[in-house]
């Protein structure tokens, strides 16, 4: 099943390289689902997993990423990707919450993505929040994603206190899969849930770790809305900080968050002009490129990093 890691994907992508970690700005959430949609299918596309080679891919819940579930199903639905040869491991699970329960991440999973594509369930790996033994259950979970070769690309959400997959304020940044206690702020917003009914809500889960992303070739993060703002500018305008785990990704070379306009309320006018900027020169180093490779001249090679 072990399966070695090529740079193939990245260097089919050179063009698009961030800087970590880079922000794109999208009118909405529905673009920002496109986007994202279009760029994971671009990278699964580019690096032609098979069966032996699969494509290792992390996977968030929440409803930030909902837009992107939808666009990449719209692209199987087309026969533009398939994912009979992509292998996912989820990021996160409530602890103690039934398998079948409507708001357990194994049901959100199924629910909103993989019963509409075509990815075999047994390429599926999701945190057993009922394992009999959950130390375990988190140290067989990191041993799987190494015997994997690693994540490729890990596709994360956060929440309003800047955690990224479960890793609250606090967490530590060499963090590993583990089971964490979550914080009250977590709790109140998930009651949304949960029926407004705080109490129903799990107070523990099992959660990657910061490293466990870190790790990853690759991470892409969705942020939209208001209310994910005051995250945002801690983890993009601010140094490394364990109080908003999203920042780690400043230590991540290749990392890219995708955010809505509505997330950008706390940023400086400069920062958002920055990102914007640098997007534009890449579309037009990128045009340059294209005609380059239409005339069948040789593209330079490097990035832009
Ligand atoms: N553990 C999950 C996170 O992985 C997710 O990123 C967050 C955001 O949810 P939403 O996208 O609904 O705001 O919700 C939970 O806390």
């Amino acid at each position: 099943m072990s399966t070695a890691r090529s740079g193939q994907g990245r260097a089919a992508i050179w063009n698009m390289s961030p800087t970590p970690p880079r922000l794109i700005i999208r009118d909405s959430p529905t673009h920002v689902g496109q986007y994202i949609g279009d760029y994971i299918a671009k990278r699964i596309n580019d690096f032609a997993p098979t069966a032996e080679r699969p494509f290792v891919l992390g996977l968030p819940t929440g409803s930030s990423p909902i837009p992107t579930y939808k666009h990449l199903i719209s692209l199987v639905k087309d026969g533009k990707l398939s994912f009979k040869h992509v292998v996912t491991f989820n990021m996160d699970e409530y602890v103690g919450l039934p398998r079948d329960h409507s708001e357990s991440y194994h049901t959100f999973m199924f629910r909103e993505f993989f019963s509409h594509i075509d990815i075999p369930p047994s390429q599926v790996h999701i945190l057993d929040g009922n394992a009999p033994d959950l130390i375990s259950e988190c140290n067989s979970y990191e041993a799987k994603i190494k015997e994997y070769g690693g994540i490729e690309l890990f596709l994360g959400g956060i929440g309003e206190d800047g955690h990224i997959a479960f890793n609250e304020p606090g967490s530590s940044l060499a963090s590993r899969t583990r089971i964490k206690t979550l914080a009250y702020d977590t709790i109140l917003a998930n009651a949304r849930f949960f029926g407004n009914d705080i109490s129903a809500v799990p107070r523990m889960a099992l959660t990657v770790g910061v490293a466990t992303v870190l790790d990853s070739r690759e991470v892409v993060v969705v942020v939209t809305g208001q209310r994910k703002a005051l995250a945002l500018s801690k983890a993009i305008e601010e140094g490394v900080n364990h109080l908003w785990t999203l920042s780690a990704l400043q230590m991540h070379p290749w990392a890219l968050i995708v955010v809505d306009e509505d997330a950008t309320a706390e940023l400086h006018v400069k920062t958002v002009k920055y990102f914007k900027s640098i997007e534009r020169v890449q579309d037009e180093v990128e045009a340059i490129h294209e005609k380059l490779r239409k005339e069948g001249k040789n593209e330079p090679v490097g990035s832009m990093e």
